[in-house]
């Protein structure tokens, strides 16, 4: 079980509740956002087969610059399709942050309107369109240094509660 930390990167310990308290109590303050958890393959410092997204909050929505590596390799020279919708999943992760509520992938929608480049930078933008109920529509772009569009993404997040994690912490093999 990782070792959550709060936004400080203070310890909180190995409990869910305690992850999930941490992750809800974020208050508006500093632009940078923590990472979900150390390990999480999207953001987390610990992860070396990660991506270590940096991510920090723009306006309404999020906002993050990043550069795929031979790690996420596809066809030579072009990231992954997987990978890069890996990246763009885990943005939208940090809407959560502002939502202030728990929430999950249902749907992920990516259009690949150009090779994601290894070792080009790109930012990468994400917004919530808007709510009904417990689904979140999330809708996100990534574009090159001279402002090209290279993605767009579409994404339903539907909220939970805490009990999702623990029943999924229970039933895991892990
Ligand atoms: C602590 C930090 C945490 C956050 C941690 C952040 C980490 C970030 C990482 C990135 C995020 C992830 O990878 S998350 C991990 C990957 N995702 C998952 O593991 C989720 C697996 N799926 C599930 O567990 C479940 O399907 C849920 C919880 C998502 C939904 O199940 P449910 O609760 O039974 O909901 P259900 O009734 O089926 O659907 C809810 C509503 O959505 C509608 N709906 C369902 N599918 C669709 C659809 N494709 N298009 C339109 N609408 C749809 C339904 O009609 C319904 O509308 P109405 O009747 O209400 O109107």
């Amino acid at each position: 079980m990782d070792t959550f930390r709060d936004k400080a990167g203070e310890p909180i310990g190995t409990d869910i509740d305690n992850w999930v308290a941490s992750f809800t109590r974020m208050e508006s303050g500093s632009s940078e956002l923590p990472p979900h958890h150390p390990n999480c393959l999207g953001c987390g410092p610990e992860n070396p087969n990660g991506h270590f997204l940096s991510v920090r909050r723009d306006g309404d929505g999020v906002v993050a610059h990043h550069q795929f590596d031979q790690r996420h390799v596809g066809a030579p020279g072009i990231a992954h399709g997987g990978a890069v919708a890996t990246v763009i999943d885990d943005l939208f992760g940090f809407l959560l942050y502002s939502v202030g509520e728990l929430a999950v992938t249902r749907r992920l929608e990516l259009d690949y309107l150009a090779p994601a480049l290894l070792d080009t930078p790109y930012i990468l933008r994400a917004a919530v369109r808007s709510r009904d109920g417990r689904k979140l529509d999330l809708k996100s772009t990534m574009e090159d240094a001279e402002g090209r569009t290279v993605i767009t993404a579409t994404a339903l997040f539907i909220v939970v509660e805490v009990e999702h994690f623990l029943q999924s912490q229970r039933n895991s093999r892990t």
